[in-house]
C-alpha cells in the first residue's frame, strides 16, 4: 500500500526549489542503496522549473550522473530537436550541463526517427527498450526510483487524459491520438508501467490546477482524472503551492 504524503509549498519557485532539493537526495539515497538510480521525467512548466532548480543547485555534483539513468513518462511525437519534445526542453534545463553517460540517458523515440511517423511502432520501440534495461526474470521495465509527473488542468499525467483510451492499455507505452493537449500525437507510459515507480510524484503549480488536484485527492476515478490513478509502489507525493492546493483538505496537507 502506498504511503500517500502532500506537500504544499508558498509560490512556484519554492516548490521548484523543494523539487530539486529532494530529487537530488532521492538520487543520492538510491546510489548508495543500489549503486545507480533510475528517474523518470515529464514535461510541462513547473518541471522545466525543477529542472532548472536542479542544474543550479550546488549539490548536484553530490550525484554520481554517470550511474543515472534518465527516461521520460511521456513525449510530443515531434522531430528530434523539435523545441516541443520533452527531450529538448529536458536537455536545454538541465540534462546537457550533467555529465550524464550518454547511453543512459533514453529519450522516447522521435517522429523522424526509425519508425518514421508511426507513434504505435515507436511505443513499442520504447517498450523495447525498458524491457532491454529490465533486470534478469520477467521484468518488462526496469527499477525507476522516482518518477515525476505534472498534472493538467483537466487531470491528467504524462499523456494519459481523461476518458481517453490509453487509460485501459495494460502494455507498458502507448501511443497517443487526439491528444487534447497539442500536439496531438504523443507516447506514453501507461498507468500500469508508471505504477511500479518506487515513487511517484505529482507536481502541480497555479490555481488552474487546484480542481483537478482536490478531485484527484477526493476520490476521482482513475479514467475521469488520471491523475487519482498513479501511485508509487513505496511513496506518492503531491507536490503542490498554495495556489493548486486550495482544494485539497485540510486533514491531507503538510503546509511549509
Ligand atoms: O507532455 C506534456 O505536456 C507533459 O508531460 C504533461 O503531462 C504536463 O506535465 C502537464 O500538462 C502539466 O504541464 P504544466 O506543468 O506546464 O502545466
Amino acid at each position: 500500500m502506498t504511503e500517500t504524503a502532500v506537500e504544499v509549498h508558498a509560490d512556484p519557485d519554492l516548490l521548484a526549489q523543494a523539487v530539486a532539493a529532494r530529487l537530488l537526495v532521492r538520487i543520492i539515497d538510491a546510489q548508495a542503496e543500489r549503486g545507480e538510480a533510475g528517474i523518470v521525467l515529464t514535461g510541462g512548466r513547473i518541471a522545466a522549473s525543477v529542472y532548472r532548480a536542479v542544474r543550479d543547485l550546488p549539490a548536484r555534483d553530490a550525484v554520481d550522473w554517470s550511474r543515472v539513468d534518465v527516461w521520460w513518462g511521456d513525449e510530443r511525437f515531434l522531430p528530434a530537436g523539435d523545441p516541443e519534445r520533452n527531450e529538448t526542453q529536458a536537455r536545454e534545463a538541465f540534462l546537457d550541463a550533467l555529465p550524464l553517460a550518454p547511453n543512459r540517458v533514453h529519450p522516447m523515440p522521435a517522429s523522424d526517427g526509425p519508425d518514421g511517423a508511426d507513434p504505435e511502432a515507436a511505443a513499442a520501440r520504447y517498450a523495447a527498450t525498458l524491457a532491454a534495461a529490465a533486470g534478469p526474470g520477467t521484468a518488462t521495465l526496469p527499477y525507476f526510483d522516482v518518477l515525476m509527473l505534472g498534472v493538467g488542468e483537466d487531470g491528467h499525467i504524462a499523456s494519459i487524459f481523461p476518458e481517453h483510451p490509453v487509460s485501459y492499455e495494460n502494455r507498458p507505452v502507448s501511443a497517443v491520438r487526439g491528444s487534447p493537449k497539442p500536439p496531438p500525437v504523443r507516447i506514453t507510459l501507461t498507468r500500469s508501467a508508471i505504477n511500479t515507480a518506487e515513487d511517484v510524484w505529482l507536481i502541480a503549480s497555479g490555481s488552474g490546477k487546484a480542481r483537478a488536484v482536490g478531485m484527484a485527492l477526493g476520490g476521482a476515478g482513475p479514467v475521469q482524472v488520471p491523475a487519482a490513478g498513479v501511485a508509487g509502489v513505496q511513496r506518492t507525493r503531491w507536490l503542490l503551492d498554495r495556489a493548486a492546493a486550495t482544494e485539497v483538505k485540510p486533514s491531507f496537507r503538510s503546509l511549509r
